[in-house]
């Protein structure tokens, strides 16, 4: 657990940066510090590993005061990755991410080793090892980022803006892999970010900075969209967010009606005669979705084939699913009804958007939804 007691951070030339911050930051999740720019999300960061020191009040790692050790000693327990991952650029990525446990002393083979499993564990071919940090695309360079803070098995991880500068579709594709990773290692992390959609998504718990490093609220994802502590978080948090919000209520009330479905490779005759309202999802041997036939695409070929399909909109897995996978899947499907799936990505039935709006009235009224 990390505990910041009343602490502020003051620079010589009056600057608050950080004003009189009190936060429990609990173990095994991740907690986020967002806000916007020159908030000091930073700064509050760097003062657990006392890369700077708070100009007054506590900060408590699992109950013992934080200044009470050497920084070098305090910081082995301690991962930190950067944006850019900040690279050894002459050393091989494998040399990288084994450097910090050789410099422990671990034997250079076993860290090498360790390293080259490590890579593996954040998404990397071990072949990479050999390549130099400028061999690696952004996100690659990422990845061997977390990897070389994860080497010396540290249970607290700070990550500080880390996949901010890479493309959107990278970016998601290292978001889901943290939390894949954190759902193995159950490691303590605090993550700095700008982006309050980052923050929603990975967060367990978010802490709101305002400029002037005042904390506006500190809350889960969900509470932070249902109930935003006042107007600055409000427009923080930004827009949609009572449909955001739904990203965070279970869609089992849901109910899964029938939907018409027919094989690939069909006739048109058989097809047209199992349109439902005019729709029907084509299905593989294994029942999963490919895309949907109506009277207009059928007209004119005899045999349902997968260049005349209609492509479906986004599936709602019925087990898993949200009410917002729900409403999104029957918003965006062509026959306006979505297709629900099972664990393996079968066809299961439909969902229309009235019946999750239903849902979530329901929800409301057992309690399950602040208002
Ligand atoms: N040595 C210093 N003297 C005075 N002010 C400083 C000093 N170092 C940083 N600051 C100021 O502290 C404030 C907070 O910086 P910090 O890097 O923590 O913010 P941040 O929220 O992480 O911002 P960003 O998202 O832009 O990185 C900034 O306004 C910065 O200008």
């Amino acid at each position: 657990m990390i505990e910041f007691q009343a602490v502020t951070k003051r620079y010589d030339d009056g600057t608050v940066v950080v004003d009189s911050l009190d936060l429990t930051i609990e173990d095994g999740g991740i907690t986020v510090f967002v806000g916007p720019s020159g908030c000091g999300k930073t700064t509050s960061l760097r003062m657990i590993n006392r890369m700077i020191d708070a100009t007054s009040g506590t900060i408590l790692l699992d109950g013992a005061d934080i200044r009470a050790q050497s920084p070098a000693k305090l910081r082995r327990g301690i991962g930190y990755v950067i944006q850019h991952a900040g690279l050894f650029p002459h050393r091989s990525v494998l040399d990288n991410v084994a450097t910090v446990p050789v410099l422990l002393g671990t034997r250079k083979s076993t860290a090498r080793k360790q390293a080259a499993e490590l890579l593996e564990r954040v998404g990397l071919p071990a072949e990479l090892g050999k390549r130099y940090p400028s061999q690696l695309s952004g996100g690659q360079q990422q990845r061997v980022g977390v990897a070389r803070a994860l080497a010396a098995n540290p249970p607290v991880l700070l990550m500080d803006e880390p996949f901010s500068a890479v493309d959107p579709v990278v970016r998601d594709g290292l978001q889901e892999e943290l939390l894949r990773l954190q759902s193995d290692l159950g490691k303590t992390i605090v993550f700095v970010t700008h982006d309050i959609d980052e923050a929603i998504k990975l967060g367990d718990k978010v802490a709101v900075l305002r400029v002037g490093g005042r904390l506006a609220q500190y809350a889960t994802p969900a509470e932070l969209l249902a109930r935003p502590a006042d107007d600055f978080v409000a427009s923080f948090v930004g827009r949609d967010r009572g449909y955001r919000a739904l990203g965070f209520l279970s869609a089992q009330g849901v109910p899964v009606g029938p939907v018409a479905t027919v094989a690939l490779g069909a006739s048109a005759e058989q097809a047209r005669a199992s349109l439902d309202n005019g729709w029907a999802v084509v299905v593989d041997e294994a029942k999963r979705p490919l895309g949907w036939v109506s009277e207009g695409s059928l007209s004119t070929v005899d045999q349902v084939r997968p260049e005349d399909l209609v492509s479906g909109g986004s599936l709602f897995e019925v087990d898993s699913g949200t009410l917002r996978t729900a409403l999104d899947s029957a918003l965006s499907s062509p026959a306006a009804l979505g297709i629900a799936i099972d664990a393996q990505g079968a066809v299961v039935g439909g969902v229309v958007a009235d019946t999750v709006v239903k849902a979530l009235a329901d929800a409301r009224r057992c309690g399950e939804v602040p208002t």
